[in-house]
């Protein structure tokens, strides 16, 4: 293994265990800290649900999948978070960097959440969504983690002791002037440094700069940037790695919890053509006049005419009004347990080929299957590929498409679909 990947939801995970299948590593996720041996491969993605949860937490499951990646042999590790930053005030990204480092007895690392393919840059040390700086982009309405400031130099010190600094995109016109200043960023006592990104030439630059760093952590832009830099050191041949994932029949269904604007207009567009959709009202989940059991019976009966979407997603407005209500990691847990009790039940009754919208509400629905191990297919649009999973017990196969909330087009439900074979 060259790379150790930790990542912090289960469709950061899949995205970029993408990133790396696409530049020729042969890359397998695997869904929390195993208890055996890593799987043999360049590069190994471990999928934990540690974004939102308290920091302590975060760093003790980061800290056990670090043991288990060095355990493998990995020669570099790579902490995995969203390309918008998303965090609470408190962390994680902060916490679990500084773990990571002690750990690692490294006293440098970069943060760059650039995905400049996803409209997701940095520029002096701000982080822009398209044309918006995030603190005007829908993230700043996020359910769990509003991202209301766009200066991550800023957000990450709050979240950390060590000096944080920024590695500026003027220093990035090659690997020669980036590492001269990440000497002096270095001689400055700069532990964390905010890397600029606004095209794949800075992501390829920081790859080439970074590739001998024991630790990094980014979005999964830098995972372009890092495989031709192994390739040089001839640490490995690139292959078409990307796994030919069985041809998988059988019912199929998409699942959403995610309240991105991206996955509302997703919504929107599945509602719009009059195909099943089935909503998750999560006051009448509290009150008791909704149940998940009856909404999983909505849909199992759906199945016979076609795809069915079940879905929690809904405006910000109405989430504010929700989690005032029942309290904001009250409704998500609430949201995510319903969800993950409808996949079990539709996968109980025959769907094999399953959408599902949203990082936490992945977490949630692959934890609630069971599923140990993904093998990553080819992309349905960047950062969101299909994957294959074994089914516990049997083994049968599934195909699973763990979409993060802000990728993918507004016929992406639908789209998936067709790749996967479904007819529509
Ligand atoms: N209508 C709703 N009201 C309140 N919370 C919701 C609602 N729908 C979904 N949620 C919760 O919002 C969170 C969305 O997070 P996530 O699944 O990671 O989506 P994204 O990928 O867009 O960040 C989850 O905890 C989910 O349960
Ligand atoms: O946007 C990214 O970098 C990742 O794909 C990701 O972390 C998405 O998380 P989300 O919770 O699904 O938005």
């Amino acid at each position: 293994m060259i790379l150790g990947v930790i990542a912090d939801d289960f469709t950061g995970a899949t995205d970029v265990a993408s990133m790396l299948v696409r530049a020729g590593m042969r890359t397998v996720q695997v869904l929390g800290v195993p208890e055996g041996d890593l799987p043999e491969a360049d590069a190994v993605v471990i999928a934990l649900k540690t974004r939102t949860i308290a920091p302590a937490d975060a760093v003790a499951q980061s800290l056990a999948a670090l043991k288990a990646l060095q355990a493998g042999g990995a020669r570099q590790i790579y902490f995995k978070y969203c390309s918008t930053f998303d965090s609470t005030a408190e962390g994680n990204i902060g916490p679990v960097t500084d773990a990571l480092m002690n750990a690692l007895g490294t006293d440098f690392t970069i943060a760059c959440p650039a995905f400049p393919e996803n409209g997701r840059t940095v520029f002096r040390g701000h982080l822009f969504v398209g044309d918006q700086l995030l603190s005007d982009s829908g993230m700043r309405n996020h359910p769990l983690t509003p991202m209301t400031d766009a200066n991550l130099v800023r957000v990450l010190q709050a979240q950390t002791a060590h000096k944080v600094g920024l590695l500026r995109y003027d220093h990035l016109g090659n690997a020669a002037s980036a590492g001269e200043r990440v000497a002096a960023l270095r001689a400055e006592g700069v532990r964390i440094a905010v890397a600029d990104a606004v095209n794949n030439s800075d992501l390829l630059t920081v790859g080439e700069t970074c590739a001998e760093l024991p630790l990094l952590t980014a979005g999964s832009g830098v995972a372009l940037g890092l495989p031709p830099a192994y390739a040089r050191r001839g640490w490995f041949t690139p292959s078409d790695s990307a796994a030919m994932l069985d041809s998988v029949s059988g019912p199929a269904a998409v699942l959403s919890g995610s309240c991105s604007e991206a996955t509302n207009a997703q919504v929107a567009v599945w509602r719009a053509t009059g195909r099943t959709a089935l909503h998750i009202d999560p006051l009448a989940l509290h009150q008791g006049t909704q149940t998940a059991t009856g909404v999983l019976a909505q849909a199992r009966a759906a199945l016979a005419q076609g795809p069915v979407l079940v879905y929690a997603t809904a405006a910000p407005e109405s989430v504010k009004a929700v989690q005032a209500a029942l309290g904001v990691l009250a409704a998500g847990e609430l949201v995510e347990h319903a969800l993950a009790h409808i996949a079990q039940g539709l996968v109980a009754a025959g769907v094999r080929r399953l959408v599902v919208a949203g990082g936490e509400t992945s977490g949630a629905v692959v934890q609630a299957l069971q599923v140990a191990q993904l093998r990553i297919g080819a992309p349905i649009c960047p950062g969101v590929p299909w994957t294959q999973a074994a089914l516990p017990g049997n083994g049968e196969p599934m195909l699973l498409a763990l979409k993060s909330g802000n990728f993918g087009g507004p016929d992406f439900f639908a789209q998936a679909l067709q790749q996967a074979g479904v007819a529509l």
